[in-house]
């Protein structure tokens, strides 16, 4: 039996909120309710005020709303087009194609929110994912299936560093990869599109977008939509997804925002009391099952560069590795501007990575530990006061920081310097020989910026030759 459509009118109307009154039933929460205008304006169930009443927030604003607009309910949640058809396309929260493409036809959709994977049949593979990239693969390994976050304040290069990871993962990738763009700016998303056109991996990626210029609840939505899309390549067609997210902080001020509009009380430093549910929500769908895993790299802004930020600390608890981006790094041009003291990955075990990874990370990070206790010495007493040995330390750290940064391909036109892909075992090897003490009478600006050790060769021949 058909059912029977609903119909509603507004009645009110303010601040991205509409009121809306239905004679018969009220549609349920999360509802996606559609006026009858052109254009048709979304507007999503968010509560049920009164008995004839059901509130909404209007997605896609137009100058077509207005009080007396009938509404009618569609009996479910906003819904996106899934399957293989979506790949090499970019879309926006509603499932609409956003590339100028050809239209998509009729394509089955599924609803944007869905239970996650009860716990039972998750799965965790305990496999590294190589990046390319020395200080990530080294000191904070991502794992295949797992969920990684990039911290940072504004401008240190979470942007950067997530492009570099497309170009180094994407390419060699197995399975699928998924971006969603949450609140940055709309510039980003297109030339992140012709980049991958460019670099020939759009037809294994799906692109979607609810940047800076959208509405609160689109941005609230749409790592939903993309999660979806997610689901039906790892579940229906069996495949392995990467989903990369750019960037989760605005999902949780997305929800802040929307908060706000409904009128909710806010809690700790002004964010909604129900950050911790809804982040939740969204980041316990990414996860791996046997039918396939799901690989999550997402951006995490920290506002004020303040790590005890509630939007911040309510991500790290989700995440089985954290690189966290440093601004002091950045200011002295050491990119990627990672942290090594403060970045973390589950991975770094004997148990899951090699002996020796485990081993080399490990004196890596005492080095570079034990240089940061020495600098307040150095800065009242002067290097030259410090004992033999630890100056030898500094010595040895200097050349570490100095190797561990790396050109990068996303920023070639930029730097003028090409970028590097280093494998994890030449990142091994390198540090190996530097711990060794096999380049003491190197200067430590030849570790700069280079890809593995061998690179050394060259640069000698150049100063040489100079
Ligand atoms: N690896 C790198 N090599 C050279 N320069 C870099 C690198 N990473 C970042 N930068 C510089 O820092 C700037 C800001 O980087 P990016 O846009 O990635 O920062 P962000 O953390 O994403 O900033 P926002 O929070 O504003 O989005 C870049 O435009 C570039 O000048």
């Amino acid at each position: 039996m058909e059912r029977e459509t609903r119909i509603g009118h507004i009645v009110r109307l303010g601040g991205g909120i509409a009121d809306i009154r239905f004679d018969g039933p009220l549609p349920a929460i999360s509802n996606r309710l559609v006026t009858l205008s052109d254009p048709e304006i979304v507007i999503e169930v968010a509560g049920l005020p009164g008995e004839d009443i059901a509130r909404g927030l209007v997605m896609n604003p137009s100058p077509e709303l207005r009080i007396g607009l009938a509404v009618r309910d569609t009996g479910g949640p906003i819904d996106v087009p899934v399957g293989e058809a979506v790949l090499g396309r970019m879309f926006n929260l509603f499932g609409e194609t956003i590339d100028d493409g050809p239209p998509l036809g009729d394509m089955p959709r599924r609803p944007i929110l869905r239970a996650p994977v009860p716990l039972s049949e998750r799965r965790v593979e305990g496999a590294i994912f190589e990046t390319g990239i020395k200080a990530i693969d080294l000191l904070s390994p991502l794992e295949r299936g797992g969920k990684a976050g990039l911290f940072g304040g504004a401008g240190v290069g979470k942007t950067v560093l997530i492009t570099e990871m497309i170009h180094n993962m994407v390419a060699e990738y197995d399975g699928v990869s998924l971006f969603c763009g949450i609140g940055e700016r709309s510039r980003e998303a297109e030339e992140l599109y012709r980049e991958m056109g460019e670099a020939g991996v759009l037809d294994n990626t799906v692109m979607i977008f609810g940047q800076m210029n959208e509405s609160p609840g689109v941005r609230f939505r749409v790592g939903h939509a993309a999660l979806t899309m997610a689901e039906y390549f790892r579940d229906d067609l069996r495949r392995n997804v990467l989903v990369l997210i750019d960037n989760i902080f605005r999902f949780v001020q997305a929800g802040s925002e929307v908060s706000g509009l409904l009128g909710r009380i806010p809690s700790r430093v002004g964010y909604q009391p129900t950050l911790g549910t809804e982040l939740a929500d969204l980041e316990e769908r990414i996860c791996s099952t046997d039918r396939g895993t799901m690989t999550s790299i997402q951006a995490v802004y920290v506002p004020a560069d303040d790590f005890t930020d509630p939007a911040a600390t309510h991500t790290f608890a989700h995440l089985s590795a954290s690189i966290v981006l440093s601004r002091k790094k950045a200011s002295e041009g050491l990119y990627p501007a990672i942290d090594p003291l403060r970045s973390y990955s589950r991975m770094l075990t004997p148990a899951t990575v090699s002996q020796r990874h485990f081993r080399i990370a490990r004196a890596v990070r005492t080095t570079l530990a034990e240089y940061e206790d020495l600098k307040d010495i150095i800065a009242m007493l002067g290097f030259e006061e410090l004992s033999e040995r630890d100056r030898a330390t500094v010595r040895q750290a200097r050349q570490l920081e100095r190797f561990l940064t790396q050109p990068f391909f996303s920023t070639e036109a930029m730097t003028g310097n090409p970028g590097r892909f280093v494998t994890l075992d030449e990142t091994l090897d390198s540090c190996e020989r530097i711990l060794a003490g096999e380049f003491t009478d190197r200067d430590e600006g030849d570790f700069y910026m280079i890809g593995a050790i061998t690179d050394l060769a060259g640069r000698a021949e150049a100063t040489d030759a100079a």
